[in-house]
């Protein structure tokens, strides 16, 4: 019996750099890669009706256009030798009636510019509906194919850092000011799961944060085979959860023996967080075996901090040199 996600409500609104949470409800879904471009289908590609209207309608205008050109060639070749001087109109059988090819082309040009508004429409319109959502799936697949098909040898390499941590710890904080840098005041609870993805020295990198909340813990481990880094986000004044924190992380841990771990002990800022020493201790990372490459950072996931000694960007800095190596 497959897992059920819970059902995801509509996103709230998420930092600019995020993607609402994109799986509808059902069993738990392969993982995209996604793409900040994802989320807006480029205007223009014949896949509506509508677009198909733009489509034909430029179709129109070009044989108008040639019709009109054969039209006129037929009057030169249609001359006769000794006719009537240059003064003389030539009449020709090949060409429309004049009125009758401005009217045309005239109604090619409105179709093309009627058809060309409607898609703008319909693409703004259904941008955040079911049919919006079909056209993002096929992008999706479509870019997924693409990226598929590359040629091998190809120096863009695909790698997941998958984000975890209990609820408030400052998961999507962190997503927010690696990938945007801009000033935000509140970020609402992840219900879902958001993805960022970040393109760095020849490295396409996916960040995929699933909730903290107690009912999202249970999913978090479907998503570990997928990662190539795990980064467990720890709100160091939180003394009171821990212990929680402690034992999701090594339940995880135990699951995945080799995965490379960073630790964040977030909210530095704040007076009274625990030191990364206290929180080696708390966290009991020195039980964790030698196997895997262990990091423990101190953060601060604030704007106030970005250019400070906790500043979130070293995680960034510190995932690219984890994932570029070979
Ligand atoms: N002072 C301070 N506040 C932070 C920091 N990081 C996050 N916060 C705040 O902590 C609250 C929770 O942050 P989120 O980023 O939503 O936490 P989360 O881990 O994504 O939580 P869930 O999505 O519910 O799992 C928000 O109000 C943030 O503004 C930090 O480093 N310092
Ligand atoms: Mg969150």
């Amino acid at each position: 019996m497959p897992l059920q996600l819970p059902a995801i409500p509509p996103p709230s609104s998420l930092p600019p750099c995020l993607h609402p949470p994109t799986h509808p409800p059902g069993p738990l879904p392969a993982l995209p890669a996604l793409h900040p471009s994802l989320d807006r289908a480029p205007i223009g590609l014949p896949s509506s009706p509508l677009s198909s209207a733009v489509t034909l309608g430029a179709g129109a205008a070009v044989v108008l256009h040639i019709w009109q050109v054969a039209g006129l060639a037929g009057c030169t070749s249609g001359r006769t030798a000794g006719s009537p001087g240059p003064a003389a109109r030539c009449r020709c059988r090949m060409a429309p009636p004049r009125a009758l090819r401005d009217l045309t082309l005239a109604l090619g040009a409105a179709v093309v510019a009627l058809g060309s508004l409607l898609f703008i429409a319909w693409k703004l319109y259904f941008r955040d509906t079911e049919l919006g959502a079909s056209w993002d799936s096929w992008w999706e697949r479509e870019v997924r194919e693409l990226r598929d098909r590359a040629p091998a040898g190809s120096t863009v390499e695909w790698k997941q850092v998958l984000v975890l941590g209990l609820d408030g710890a400052g998961k999507s904080s962190v997503l927010h000011y690696i990938c945007s840098q801009t000033a935000r005041k509140r970020i609402p609870p992840t219900l879902g799961f958001n993805s960022a993805q970040l393109h760095v020295e020849g490295l396409e990198m996916d960040l995929l944060e699933v909730g903290g909340s107690q009912n999202l813990r249970a999913y978090w481990s479907h998503y570990l085979s997928e990662a190539h880094v795990l980064v467990f986000v720890v709100d160091s004044v939180d003394r009171s959860r821990l212990l929680t924190a402690r034992q999701e992380l090594h339940a995880l841990l135990a699951e995945e023996p080799r995965l490379p771990l960073v630790v964040l002990a977030n909210k530095q800022d704040k007076s009274h967080a625990l030191s990364t020493e206290e929180l080696q201790e708390e966290l009991a990372l020195h039980s964790l075996s030698g196997q895997r490459e262990l990091f423990l950072l101190p953060t601060s996931a604030t704007w106030a901090s970005l250019s400070t000694a906790t500043s979130v960007l070293r995680v960034k800095s510190l995932l690219v040199s984890l994932l570029s190596q070979p």
